[in-house]
């Protein structure tokens, strides 16, 4: 036995010495090469084939926040084998999405985007370039333009009135006792999926049923799918940063993103077949009815620069559903869990409310212009609780330079805007503090204007559904507060209720919230669409 081990541990002996002294030669490599050929901001130093993986934990945003304060606004890591920069002041940002835009306007092809997005075929994941750029414009131009969004204006109304009728009728179950104790997540994911898969396919693909071709998908099925696909569009993916060990798949990522994109795949083909049966039987009598159909129609004009094909169609598609998903339901509920932490900026904002639409109707989109607290408190949930903390990752597409350092080709940035939304050299003393006030008489947006407030980004490559988003996030927030008292349930002190993050592309609460919501309005407009 002994005699079988020997020559094991010698190999284990000569490899550890082997592997030390290759450490310390590429810890003296790096840091004299960083010196001498380039000007790299300052970052700790990388070990090898890890680089700095050690030093992310299981928020990234913190723990890059961390290392940020000890190395600066511009920073150097190094994950696997590739050179990253993050970014993490105003000035950083304007650099990295303004002054620069063109060169960090990329995305790096990552698993993710391979798996799950049709093989970078969607808009999130795209490579730049005239595919991109093209995509760009067909969804501002037709999809997300002013007349598209007004006219689907009843399509919101109507579901956010299901929506208040859904919790009051929870409520009304529970009336003898004040009130039950409702999931508020579990409400606001199912209405915002209505929303957008009305918007988006027609309708009437999420319902009871199993995934069979033909048959609509449960909505407990659609949810897990969508959660599952934030999840996994947002993990550090061991195979994308040291490349010869993703055939290991250590972390099981891969094989999840396989299975989810086989998921999607068979959802979306099912909608994309019922919507050209309905284009080849209607010929020329056919009018897009939503943006599936509006996708198909873009899709066949001869005109276009570059082919959209099947698998682009179903891509975007995909945004629809990601983006129009979890986001607005995860900044509800991080608004939601703030307000019931500080009662008394609760009752300022239903005191406006109170004042400035009564107790005779809901609150409608055209209504939140003339409730400027309520506004204020969707800024500073964006400000605290950036749906995206890191933005999506961009890649540098030609060598740029601060003038103080060189960011060159082929490095990945990240652009902290959570850390910059807690910066007190900007937001002062009280920065960790929930104070819509902060933003009275103040111009700041949240529009990728104002770089020390970008919830949705800058630039060329900001969010294309920022106003979509910003509707559903403002007009259910004010409706929720004017349509409900709300408070913790009984034994949750404000101060004890828990505000841990869970990360992904999204990051919403670990502990799903929970609240007792008691009506305050006349039952009939509880009555739903
Ligand atoms: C509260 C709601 C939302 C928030 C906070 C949000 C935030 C973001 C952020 C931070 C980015 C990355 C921008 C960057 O890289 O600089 C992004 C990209 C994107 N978002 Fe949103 N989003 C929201 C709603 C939506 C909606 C409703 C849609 C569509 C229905 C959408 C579709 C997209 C797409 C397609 C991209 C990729 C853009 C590109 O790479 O060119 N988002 N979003």
């Amino acid at each position: 036995m002994e005699t079988e081990l020997l020559p094991f541990l010698v190999g284990v002996v000569l490899a550890t010495a082997l592997l030390v002294v290759a450490a310390l030669r590429h810890r003296k490599r790096s840091s004299t090469s960083t010196s001498k050929h380039r000007r790299l901001p300052p970052g700790p130093r990388p070990w090898p084939i890890i680089g700095n993986l050690n030093l992310i934990g299981a928020l990234p945003h913190r723990s890059i926040h961390a290392l940020s304060a000890r190395y600066g606004p511009f920073m150097s890591l190094r994950f696997g084998s590739v050179p990253v920069v993050v970014g993490s002041s105003v000035d950083a940002a304007r650099f990295f999405l303004k002054t620069n835009d063109a060169s960090f306007i990329d995305r790096p092809k990552m698993a993710s985007g391979k798996h799950t997005a049709y093989d970078y075929s969607d808009i999130v994941w795209s490579p730049y370039g005239a595919y991109w750029r093209q995509a760009r414009k067909l969804w501002k131009a037709h999809l997300f333009s002013d007349r598209q969004l007004r006219s689907q204006e009843h399509v919101r109304s109507e579901e956010l009135r299901a929506l208040l009728r859904d919790l009051s009728l929870s409520s009304s179950a529970a009336a003898g006792r004040g009130g039950v104790v409702v999931v508020l997540k579990e409400h606001l994911l199912m209405f915002s999926l209505n929303v957008i898969s009305r918007m988006a396919l027609g309708g009437k693909y999420v319902g009871e049923g199993g995934t069979d071709a033909g048959s609509p998908i449960s909505p407990a099925e659609f949810r897990w799918m969508v959660d599952e696909l934030f999840l996994l569009n947002g993990v550090f993916c061991v195979g994308d940063f040291i490349p010869w060990l993703s055939w290991l798949d250590i972390q099981g990522y891969v094989g999840r993103m396989k299975r989810l994109g086989k998921m999607f795949d068979r959802f979306l083909e099912h909608v994309v077949e019922e919507h050209s049966q309905r284009r080849r039987r209607e010929g020329d009598k056919f009018v897009a009815a939503d943006m599936v159909d509006l996708l198909l129609e873009l899709a066949d004009d001869p005109k276009l620069e570059v082919p959209i094909k099947r698998d682009g169609v179903k891509g975007f598609a995909l945004d629809l559903i990601a983006g129009g998903t979890d986001s607005s339901a995860v900044t509800i509920e991080w608004a939601m869990s703030e307000l019931l932490r500080k009662p008394e900026v609760l009752a300022k904002a239903v005191e406006e409310l109170d004042g400035v639409i009564g107790h005779g109707r809901l609150v409608t989109e055209q209504d939140i212009r003339s409730l400027p607290y309520v506004e204020a408190i969707v800024k500073e949930t964006m400000r605290l609780h950036p749906v995206t903390p890191l933005l999506a990752p961009r890649l540098c597409r030609e060598d740029a330079s601060t003038g103080s350092y060189d960011i060159p080709r082929g490095t990945l940035v990240f652009v902290n805007v959570w850390a910059i939304g807690r910066d007190p050299a900007v937001w002062g003393g009280d920065a960790e503090e929930f104070r819509p006030e902060r933003f009275a008489g103040s111009a700041v947006d949240v529009k990728g204007q104002d770089l020390e407030l970008l919830p949705f980004g800058s630039g060329r490559r900001m969010c294309p559904g920022y106003v979509l988003g910003l509707k559903m996030v403002q007009v259910t927030l004010a409706n929720l507060l004017h349509a409900f008292a709300w408070r913790l349930p009984d034994g949750v002190a404000p101060e004890k209720l828990s505000m841990q993050e869970k990360f992904g592309l999204a990051v919403p609460r670990v502990v799903p919230l929970e609240a007792v919501a008691v009506p305050r309005l006349p039952a009939h407009l509880y009555a739903g669409p």
